[in-house]
């Protein structure tokens, strides 16, 4: 399997050394036909927009998206509680297949909707409190290809990868606490892309309270 590592090269920032974003980027990791089965399988998810709240206004995100997890994996997200939904059948398999083939464990997976161009994800890290501690995030891209943005938080020094469709980009720990990513808007995109993003939460974090 090709694999290709790519990152920031070393910045000397005043006497600290700003390591590079640790990701792995996999291109075409899925075939064609495993790519087709998961946006089938799409059709049928129940996807919705649901309005957040961010600094203190509410907002209907600009994509649509569902949560599949595990028992007692539900998803705090910007202030909004989702609740896990069972694993549809083709999703649990790439789950399986992330565990074969990278030992990558996870129990649930975000699917986001961005119909076109017009929709995004701005700047954000996946550093919920009931991410388990020193977890990978690994996201798979299907359809249209969308830049996906890296900056780091105090530098704010950018990588802008492209993600095609079967592309897979693994975010290795502990990139969430020192980097930021984004979906920018770009509006000559025409197709909807989805993209996976599967997590591994502490089991029972809501439910304990
Ligand atoms: O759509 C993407 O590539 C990114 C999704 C993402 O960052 C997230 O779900 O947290
Ligand atoms: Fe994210």
């Amino acid at each position: 399997m090709k694999q290709v590592k790519i990152g920031f090269d070393d910045v000397q920032l005043a006497n600290t050394v700003v390591k590079p974003a640790p990701y792995t980027l996999i291109r075409s990791y899925l075939t064609n036909e495993q790519q087709q089965a998961l946006i089938e399988e799409a059709k049928q998810y129940p996807l919705a927009r649901p309005a957040v709240t961010v600094y203190g206004k509410r907002h209907l995100i600009p994509r649509s998206q569902a949560w599949f997890a595990d028992k007692d994996c539900d998803y705090l997200y910007s202030g909004l509680l989702i609740k896990a939904l069972p694993w549809p059948q083709y999703a649990a398999k790439l789950r399986q297949k992330l565990q074969r083939d990278f030992s990558f464990v996870s129990n649930g997976v975000l699917v986001n909707l961005y119909q076109d161009g017009t929709e995004s994800m701005g700047w954000h890290s996946d550093d919920e409190k009931e991410i388990a501690a020193g977890s990978d995030i690994a996201s798979l891209t299907l359809g249209a290809s969308r830049d996906f943005f890296i900056r780091h938080k105090v530098t704010k020094e950018k990588v802008v990868l492209t993600l095609n469709s079967g592309d897979l980009l693994i975010m290795h720990w502990p990139m969430q606490s020192n980097f930021e990513h984004s979906v920018p808007k770009r509006l000559r995109v025409k197709q909807p892309r989805l993209n996976y993003t599967f997590r591994q939460l502490i089991v029972g974090f809501h439910q304990a309270k």
